[in-house]
């Protein structure tokens, strides 16, 4: 198993906000985290990237917790967050070589890496540029090619269509698919819920910190007795069901 959650308690100081949660994805799965404002998606996210110390239960990157082996649990993740953070004083080539330097990525395949990907979302342009002058959906662009040149197992994303061009977003999509194929797993927060539906495996429905439904679009119309339902309305009925 790439990524596993076991019973996960977990939050801010004295504050728990995730409830013992199981989360897993496996080798070639782009599993979608959903849930409303709050439901606790950051947070999770949060943890696997090892910025919040667990409370209860563990997270396991290729059977490896952060504890077991902080070096080789970080490397087999890379993360692609909502709100762009680059360095003023950087180019994004500077950039991306950082990522490479810092992912023990070897000088030809992190060459290579930026030259495919730079091209593919349309950034070969702006590659000795800084991000002052970058649009917001540039700056979009530069973390998910930060991400992308790592070449890590398990890729964390969170709300990645946000401020994306029609074209970047369907790039991104062919992106994640093949990255599928190679045997990455991609753990994927998002509210666009026709996109998810479109190109997940499957779904985590968080709700107030605790898994409120899971699996396939199937599976969920089964398990909500919604025939022919978007994810939408099984979204809607997994809340109201979990509100009582
Ligand atoms: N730094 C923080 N300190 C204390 N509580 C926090 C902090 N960040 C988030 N929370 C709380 O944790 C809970 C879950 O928030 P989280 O950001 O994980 O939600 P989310 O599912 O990512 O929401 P959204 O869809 O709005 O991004 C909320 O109750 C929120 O108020």
């Amino acid at each position: 198993m790439l990524l596993e959650i076991k019973d996960l308690s977990g939050g801010y100081g004295s504050k728990t906000v995730l409830h013992h949660i199981d989360i897993a994805v496996k080798q070639g799965e782009l599993v979608g985290l959903i849930g409303l404002n709050g439901a606790g998606k950051s947070t999770t996210i949060k943890h696997i990237l090892g910025l919040l110390p667990i409370k209860s239960g563990e997270i396991l990157i290729n059977g490896v917790s952060l504890s077991d082996d902080e070096q080789t649990y970080r490397k087999q993740v890379a993360y692609i967050p909502e709100q762009p953070m680059l360095y003023e004083q950087l180019t994004l080539r500077e950039h991306l070589r950082l990522m490479a330097q810092g992912y023990a990525v070897d000088e030809k395949t992190a060459q290579e890496r930026i030259e495919h990907y730079t091209k593919r979302l349309r950034m070969t342009k702006q590659l000795e540029w800084f991000p002052s002058v970058f649009s917001k959906g540039m700056k979009q662009k530069a973390m998910i090619l930060c991400a992308l040149i790592t070449g890590s197992e398990l890729l964390i994303v969170d709300e990645p269509f946000v401020g994306l061009d029609p074209l970047a977003i369907r790039e991104l999509l062919n992106i994640f698919s093949e990255l599928k194929t190679d045997g990455k797993g991609i753990l994927m927060s998002t509210h666009i819920l026709e996109t998810a539906e479109r190109h997940c495996n499957r779904f985590i429905l968080l709700h107030d910190g605790h898994i409120a439904a899971e699996g396939t679009t199937e599976e969920l119309r089964k398990r909500f007795d919604l025939t022919d339902s978007s994810l939408d309305d099984i979204y809607v009925a997994a809340i109201e069901e979990a509100e009582g």
